[in-house]
């Protein structure tokens, strides 16, 4: 029998599983997207760390442990924050306080101190290793984890000896785990620089030792994706897989180039498509031709709710056009973007939305499962990881 969480029209949480009146006797409200439900109530922080989850936009250097980073800026003598010093809670304090400026490119600038110290393949192996067993503990089933290698090479490694490094440590973590967990690398590009094609054909050489994917990130406004066209170009020929940063910062042009023009598969944030979305004062909705694209097509929206509300393109997590994107089901995603940054996890994430939202276990499933549809694993490896982990998950936690 075809699964109908697996078509295309991706039916919503919980509408085959609960009609109307089912349920009746018990107490409970309406859920996240207007089904009805009865019997549920909203999860335990708990739970949602218990419930599996994939993640599809995580940054390996907006991760790391303040601890880690501590240890690492001794071994290479990099000075850190004023006031920081060898205090791993102070550290991690710093970040989030620092990144909570309200505009991405003083969010970006908090970067400079975990990329000086992620400068040797030692280093590099160690903050990969611990990225993943930090996400296997978050209960994450599955991550696609970026970087920019380019931002990796200060001490002299060469872009080959920053990919396996890296993949020492995933290797090392996933080992670690049993193999709880799987995890990709994507390689980024820095959108302000010049060396999105090379880093495009590290990510194509790789394409069978671990990593799954292309990215552009950085400061987006002045820096349109377009600047990369080569790039993209390249990876469509080569029948690979890209996702690009757009309408985090800057708006629906930046969206726009990056599907009409790069081709992307997947968008970075995207949460400036609400601009193309019209709610009427009788709460009729009106799709703009991109926003209308956006869903026609199921481009996945990789969202960050902590990290919009931090750079300031969502006022707050109860404001996150999330909610509204959800709610006419445009292929959503949740994602942590920079759990250090952040200060944040999946289950942060997850659990935020369950507070603000109400969203009920069903939501979550119907989050992930979206998640792994979306991801650049082969199609036989994602129904693989719905039907045998997810899927499973959630029933033993009691959805349905
Ligand atoms: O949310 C983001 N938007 C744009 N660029 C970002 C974001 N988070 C991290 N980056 C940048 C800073 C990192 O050094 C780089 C590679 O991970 O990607
Ligand atoms: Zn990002």
């Amino acid at each position: 029998m075809v699964d109908p969480l697996l078509l295309d029209g991706e039916p919503v949480a919980g509408a085959e599983l609960l009609p109307d009146g089912v349920g009746d006797l018990v107490e409970g409200g309406e859920g996240a997207h207007g089904w009805k439900d009865r019997r549920v109530s909203t999860p335990s922080r708990d739970l949602v760390r218990r419930a599996p989850k994939a993640l599809l936009h995580d940054h390996l250097d907006g991760g790391l442990r303040p601890q880690t980073i501590i240890e690492l800026a001794a071994d290479c003598g990099h000075e850190l924050p004023a006031g920081t010093e060898g205090d791993a809670e102070a550290l991690g304090r710093w970040f989030a306080e620092a990144a909570d400026s309200g505009s991405l490119v003083r969010y970006l600038e908090t970067f400079d101190h975990t990329v000086a110290v992620m400068q040797t393949e030692a280093a590099l192996t160690r903050v990969a290793k611990e990225c993943v067993l930090d996400l296997d503990d978050d209960g994450v089933v599955y991550a696609e984890v970026r970087y920019a290698p380019e931002q990796h090479v200060e001490a002299g490694l060469s872009f080959d000896d920053v990919v396996a490094a890296v993949q020492a440590g995933f290797d090392a973590g996933v080992a670690e785990t049993g193999g709880r967990i799987v995890v990709r690398q994507l390689l980024t590009a820095m959108r302000h620089q010049a060396r999105s094609r090379e880093v495009a054909e590290l990510a194509v050489a790789w394409r069978d030792r671990g990593v799954a994917g292309f990215d552009i990130a950085g400061a987006e406004a002045g820096f349109p994706p377009t600047r990369h066209l080569d790039a993209f170009e390249y990876l469509q020929r080569e029948n690979f897989h890209f996702t690009i940063h757009a309408g985090e910062a800057f708006g629906l042009p930046s969206i726009w180039e990056a599907l009409q023009w790069c081709g992307a598969d997947r968008l970075g944030h995207g949460v400036r498509i609400i601009d193309d979305i019209t709610v009427g004062d009788d709460g009729s909705v009106t799709l703009g031709r991109l926003a209308a694209y956006v869903r026609d097509k199921r481009i996945p929206l990789e969202m960050c709710p902590a990290s919009n509300v931090q750079t300031g393109a969502a006022d707050s997590i109860a404001e996150h056009p999330i909610r509204l994107l959800t709610e006419l089901r445009f292929r959503v995603t949740v994602n942590t973007d920079n759990r250090l940054m952040s200060g944040t996890s999946m289950t942060d994430e997850m659990w935020s939305l369950v507070q603000a939202f109400g969203y009920r276990l069903e939501d979550l499933r119907w989050f992930t499962i979206n998640a792994m549809k979306s991801s650049f694993l082969p199609f036989d490896e994602r129904l693989r990881i719905i039907d045998s982990i997810i899927k499973p998950g959630y029933a033993a936690l009691g959805a349905r």
